[in-house]
């Protein structure tokens, strides 16, 4: 390929500031470095943690940058050293990479690899430095994948290889919302057979944990959400009651309490709001509800409840990616999606090209889309 080795230029939507619109830029991408990998991103998702950080909510936040990590592409070029793919494979970028040597990923309790999450934090490669600039100023990558750029670097161990027969434009969500919420019920809380769940927050994540729900022949899926439009879109999901906060005169922990005879077994946080939070919890039953935070809060904020609460037996916990151990689970996600075990396509409500990326973002932030896939 004549770009090997070879610095490109492509287009890539800039972060330059937080809280104002992303740019459509021309920006140099540098080859990869050893144990890096080239990919030219064809399409990706925008998730709500997008917004989060270009909203100025996350402590992690840095700008300019490349924000974007619900990707699907094909790799240019591989830098020294990389043996497990190669120009032409079709790879998920990971934000949550994969390792196998760190003690995280040698145990079976997490799925956190750490082997480059300290550079990964400051927006850099794993050797300190970034592949990206733009008029002359260095960009920061962002969670490792930057896919809102026609070309991207990423760590050979934050890409998963997958089926070359899976279309992008559908798996890329893979890459974040679909495979977080589905594993979070599947994966962190292990929902059993009959059980009665709840979730608060019906946009891609809430609706992917109630497809995890059901796939565990959860009993009850109790969406909570304020918006009455997600409502009828959820059923698809398997969310067979709906309870909206803003009608209700008493607290949602009360309402749910007495829905479900003392509390759910499950709830599960999809919005990244403390207070709800504390009602996911507090809805749960009293000696053994497991509330499970997926929603990432904004800087400063802090949860609170009742010591009690957690004395008679309720249990506070939280998931990352759904708990999976990403380079080996995401293909096996892939899998099932082309063997109809997993929606997808149900969670693309609008499909744009990269030069309409602001009106993606208002999109979410209307209520009016679960996704928006970008083709790049
Ligand atoms: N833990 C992890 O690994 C991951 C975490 N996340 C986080 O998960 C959260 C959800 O992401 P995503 O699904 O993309 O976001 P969306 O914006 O698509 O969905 C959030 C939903 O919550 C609803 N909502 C907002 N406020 C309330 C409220 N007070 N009570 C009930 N419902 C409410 C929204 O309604 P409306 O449409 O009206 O705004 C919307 O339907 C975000 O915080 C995101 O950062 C995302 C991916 C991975
Ligand atoms: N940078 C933020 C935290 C952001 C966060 O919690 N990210 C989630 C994934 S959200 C995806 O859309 C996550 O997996 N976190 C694990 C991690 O190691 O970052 C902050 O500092 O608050
Ligand atoms: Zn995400
Ligand atoms: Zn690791």
């Amino acid at each position: 390929m004549a770009t090997v080795g070879q610095v490109i230029k492509c287009k890539a939507a800039v972060a330059w500031e937080e809280k104002k619109p992303l740019v459509i830029e021309e920006i140099e991408v540098a080859p990869p470095g050893p144990g890096e990998v080239r990919l030219k991103v064809e399409f990706t998702g925008v998730c709500h943690t997008d917004a989060y950080t270009l909203g100025g909510h996350d402590p992690e936040g840095l700008f300019p940058s490349v924000l974007g990590h619900e990707g699907g592409g094909v790799v240019e070029s591989v830098g020294e050293g990389v043996t497990s793919v190669q120009p032409g494979d079709h790879v998920i970028p990971l934000y949550t990479p994969e390792c196998g040597e760190c003690k995280f990923c040698k145990s079976p309790k997490t799925n956190l690899c750490s082997k480059i999450r300290a550079t990964q934090g400051r927006g850099l490669m794993p050797d300190g430095t970034s592949r990206f600039t733009c008029k002359g100023k260095t960009l920061f990558h962002f969670m490792g994948c930057s896919t809102f750029s026609q070309y991207t670097v990423a760590a050979e161990i934050s890409v998963a290889k997958i089926s070359k027969n899976a279309p992008l434009d559908k798996v890329c969500l893979l890459g974040c919302g679909i495979s977080t919420g589905y594993g979070a019920a599947i994966n962190t809380a292990k929902v059993e057979e009959g059980s009665t769940c709840a979730i608060w927050g019906l946009g891609a994540v809430g609706l992917a944990v109630a497809m995890g729900c059901r796939a565990q022949k959860a009993g009850r899926i109790i969406g909570v959400d304020i918006n009455d439009d997600k409502f009828e879109v959820a059923k698809v999901f398997g969310v067979t009651e709906f309870v909206n906060p803003k009608k209700l005169d008493k607290k949602v922990s009360e309402v749910l309490i007495e829905m479900t005879d003392g509390g759910c077994d499950y709830t599960f946080e999809c919005i990244g709001n403390v207070a709800t939070m504390r009602d996911a919890l507090e809805s749960c039953h009293k000696g053994w509800g497991e509330s499970i935070i997926l929603g990432v809060a904004a800087a400063g904020q802090e949860i609170s409840t009742r010591p009690f609460q957690l004395v008679t037996g309720r249990v506070w916990r939280g998931s990352a990616f759904g708990g999976w151990k990403s380079r080996s689970s995401v293909p096996r996600l892939v899998d099932d999606y082309m063997n109809k075990k997993l929606m997808v396509d149900e969670f693309v409500t609008f499909m744009k090209p990269l030069d309409e990326i602001n009106e993606a973002f208002e999109l979410m932030h209307a209520g009016k889309a679960l996704r928006t896939v970008l083709i790049m």
